[in-house]
């Protein structure tokens, strides 16, 4: 983890609570990109219009970062090329924007092609525009390795560009890959629970209380196709959890498409589990969850919606049910839930579990012969099985997917 400090300059049209926001969701997003925030620093009076910082401030922040020994320094306000060259030579470490810390974030959570490629798109589009001043400035100053630009070259903004055309290209032949993950793991019986929500949430901390208790052999199958991905058992049926990507908002036009991307698993999944920072105050909880339902609109095929209500341990009760009563239009399937303490885990369970989709119930009498033998083990992989009899033919009770039901119909005596 990188020691940084943020730095945000506040918008002298906006009051103070909004300039507040802006700063808790800048902390937030470095969170998420796994910095430790060890120093803010604000410019509340208004500099001059060219810089995003007073040179006073600038040396404040060479002082701060050598105090606290940060490698880094994330501005929330969008820099130029000449900003962030001048500052990290000032302040002798690593400086970024918000934009770039965004991208950082999109690039860690991007696990398929069509992912992958979105968000270097939208990198290149960050980068083109600074192009040129980027290779006039390492031509004055000879500093190769700035801006992770190794060796460089007047071409480097024709080369941008071509990538651009490419990676184009390639969106455009690039089936989803998803669909594939999705069928695949359907062919193994597992349902698929997203879990989607605002940055800071809580979805991270939720996750890892949810698969503590995993099943390891399985997750090394699925890790490979997707490192966010854990197996969860409930009640016998089994069913992968996805963490995903926090949404953000006021995202420039050329984020969109790599921010749409990192979700392709909420919107493949059957279940998808919200989750929700109760702490937040009910106007901003509302407007995120509307936006939420926005994200998922359309995008979504039949996916069931379940509404962890996270963080209860920071309100007392009857702030809660307050809250509840507000958004409750805006929560399907609502569960109370504190991810830190495990409180609501079992409820959460139980309501993930009612809502996964429906298996049916049959019984069935399978020959005793070895082809028989290897359809029951089949039977275990696929399904439940409730009750198993060894006599002159194997009677067994099972539940299962309604596909599964289908290859083992000459044997079924009862639904
Ligand atoms: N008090 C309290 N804090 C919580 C709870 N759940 C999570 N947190 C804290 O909230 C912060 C964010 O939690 P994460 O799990 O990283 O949130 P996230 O939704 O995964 O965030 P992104 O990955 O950035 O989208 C952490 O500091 C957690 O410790 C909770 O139930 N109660
Ligand atoms: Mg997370």
């Amino acid at each position: 983890m990188k020691k940084t400090i943020v730095v945000q300059r506040n918008d002298p049209n906006a009051d103070d609570a909004s300039n507040e926001r802006k700063l808790a969701e800048l902390k937030e997003l470095a969170h998420a990109a796994d910095y430790v925030v060890v120093g803010v620093l604000v410019q509340s009076r208004y500099p001059d219009r060219k810089y995003q910082i007073g040179r006073g401030k600038v040396d404040e922040l060479a002082e701060l970062v050598e105090a606290l020994d940060a490698e880094k320094v994330i501005f929330n306000n969008q820099l130029s090329t000449t900003q962030i060259y001048n500052i990290s030579e000032t302040c002798k470490c690593e400086v970024m924007d918000r934009f770039q810390l965004i991208l950082e974030i999109f690039a860690a959570r991007a696990t398929t092609r069509r992912a992958k490629l979105q968000v270097e798109l939208a990198k290149l589009h960050y980068e083109l525009p600074k192009a040129r001043s980027i290779v006039s400035l390492l031509k004055k100053e000879e500093r190769p390795g700035f801006m992770g630009l190794g060796g460089y070259e007047d071409s480097y903004e024709q080369d941008i560009k071509k990538r651009i055309v490419r990676i184009r290209a390639e969106l455009l032949h690039s089936c989803k890959g998803s669909e594939s993950l999705r069928s695949f793991r359907h062919e193994r019986g597992f349902s698929l629970v997203a879990l989607a929500g605002y940055t800071n949430a809580g979805k991270s901390t939720l996750f890892q209380s949810l698969v503590k208790e995993g099943t390891i052999v399985e997750d090394m199958l699925f890790t490979t196709l997707s490192p966010t991905t854990r197996s969860l058992t409930i009640n016998k049926r089994r069913m992968l959890l996805t963490d995903t990507v926090g949404f953000i908002e006021d995202l420039p036009y050329w984020m969109v498409d790599a921010f749409r991307s990192t979700l392709d698993e909420i919107f493949l999944a059957d279940i998808i589990l919200l989750v929700v920072d109760m702490s937040d105050p009910v106007d901003v909880i509302r407007q995120k969850l509307a936006v939420s339902h926005d994200i998922f609109w359309k995008r979504t095929e039949g996916a069931v919606i379940v509404t962890a209500l996270n963080k209860t341990d920071l309100l007392p009760e009857e702030d809660l049910q307050e809250k509840l009563d507000v958004i409750s239009y805006l929560a399907p399937h609502p569960v109370m839930i504190s991810a830190i303490s495990d409180k609501g885990t079992d409820e959460l369970k139980q309501l993930l579990y009612e809502n996964l989709p429906k298996w049916e119930h049959s019984r069935i009498s399978i020959p005793m012969s070895e082809e028989g033998m290897s359809t029951v083990s089949w039977l275990y992989d696929e399904g439940i099985v409730h009750t198993i009899e060894y006599g002159d033919s194997i009677l067994m009770e099972i539940e299962a997917r309604d596909e599964i039901i289908q290859k083992v119909k000459p044997f079924v005596i009862s639904s």
